[in-house]
């Protein structure tokens, strides 16, 4: 994932993303919460070109874990499975660390081995943690039964009983996943940890698709505003439709030439590829009208900037 290494953060601050994985129903959610509290959040920070559904955020003085989604695990037996199962090792050599889940009341199996071997395949370089949950629902011979029977199964960086339910050992669980994230700033303002608008996540969906392919030549310098978004007024019976109306700013022309391509050809794709996660975002029809413009150099134009929603 991109960060923000720009000058500014202290040398000794901290920051980065961690995921846990694990079979279903082993807790994955219920330390999640405990670990960033209720609220499940989308931050409004912009800058950054890989975009993976944020969990939540803790933010300390000394560090920030940001904690990203993973789908449940499934064996994948669709193509859309595959596909999920893709997405979701993408985030694996994404993220800097890895919480790795077993609940202490169930025997380690054929499915956490799979995922062990998958991790192992597709994340070789990230840490793991080994986690064992629920840990209130056995006696203390149980858990250290279970932690040592994790550790025989694959180097971790460390292993750690938690309870979600009681907090057991929550606090440390953060000490641990921190101690593996990089020197850095923080990746997200302090305390900006607020449900996103949906014109914000459309034209994320937009910028993505723009910049898919071609982020060389444009690098920070696209920028997408949704102008204008309604429900369609349809014959009773036919199924909704919204129109979305979205401007994508560029710096130069030469730049507007590479969005557009040949005869339009290229932003006819951004439309079609950004239409199908605006459709499901929506859960409508979705009209796409997008529209390129220069606003030169709109990076260093406070105007331009505010209206583009980037404050400060
Ligand atoms: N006793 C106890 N139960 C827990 C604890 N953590 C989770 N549970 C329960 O275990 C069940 C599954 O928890 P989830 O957090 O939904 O598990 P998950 O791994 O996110 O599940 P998927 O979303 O299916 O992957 C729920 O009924 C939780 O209440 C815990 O620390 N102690």
């Amino acid at each position: 994932m991109s960060r923000d290494r720009s000058p500014g953060g202290t040398a000794d601050h901290h920051a980065g993303f961690a995921c846990f994985v694990g079979r279903p129903n082993v807790g994955k959610s219920t330390l999640l919460n405990a670990l960033v509290g209720e609220k499940i959040a989308i931050t409004s920070d912009k800058p950054q070109t890989t975009r993976r559904a944020i969990r939540g955020i803790v933010t300390r003085p000394d560090a920030q874990l940001v904690v990203v989604d993973t789908p449940g695990m499934h064996k994948p037996r669709t193509l859309l499975g595959e596909r999920l199962g893709e997405v979701i090792r993408g985030v694996w050599s994404d993220v800097d660390v890895i919480g790795f889940c077993v609940p202490a009341d169930e025997a380690i199996g054929p499915g956490d081995r799979r995922i062990m071997a998958d991790l192992a395949h597709d994340a070789p370089r990230t840490p793991v943690l080994g986690i064992v949950t629920k840990t209130d629902k056995v006696g203390p011979e149980a858990i250290a039964k279970q932690l040592l029977a994790l550790s025989q199964v694959r180097e971790f960086a460390d292993v750690i009983p938690v309870s979600a339910v009681r907090g057991d050992q929550v606090g440390l669980l953060t000490d641990l996943l921190v101690a593996q994230l990089p020197e850095s700033p923080r990746l997200y303002p302090d305390g900006e940890v607020t449900d996103e608008p949906v014109e914000t996540l459309i034209a994320e969906l937009v910028r993505e698709a723009a910049l898919d392919g071609v982020r060389d030549e444009l690098p920070h310098s696209l920028a997408v505003l949704v102008s204008e978004m309604m429900p369609r007024e349809r014959a009773p019976g036919r199924a909704p439709l919204t129109d979305v109306f979205a401007t994508i700013y560029v710096e130069r022309d030469s730049q507007k030439s590479i969005v557009l391509g040949h005869k339009g050809s290229r932003l006819a794709s951004v439309g079609r590829r950004s239409r199908v996660g605006i459709e499901k975002l929506l859960g409508t029809q979705v009209y796409l009208d997008l529209h390129v413009t220069v606003a030169k150099e709109w990076q260093r134009d406070p105007k331009q900037l505010r209206k583009l929603g980037f404050d400060g």
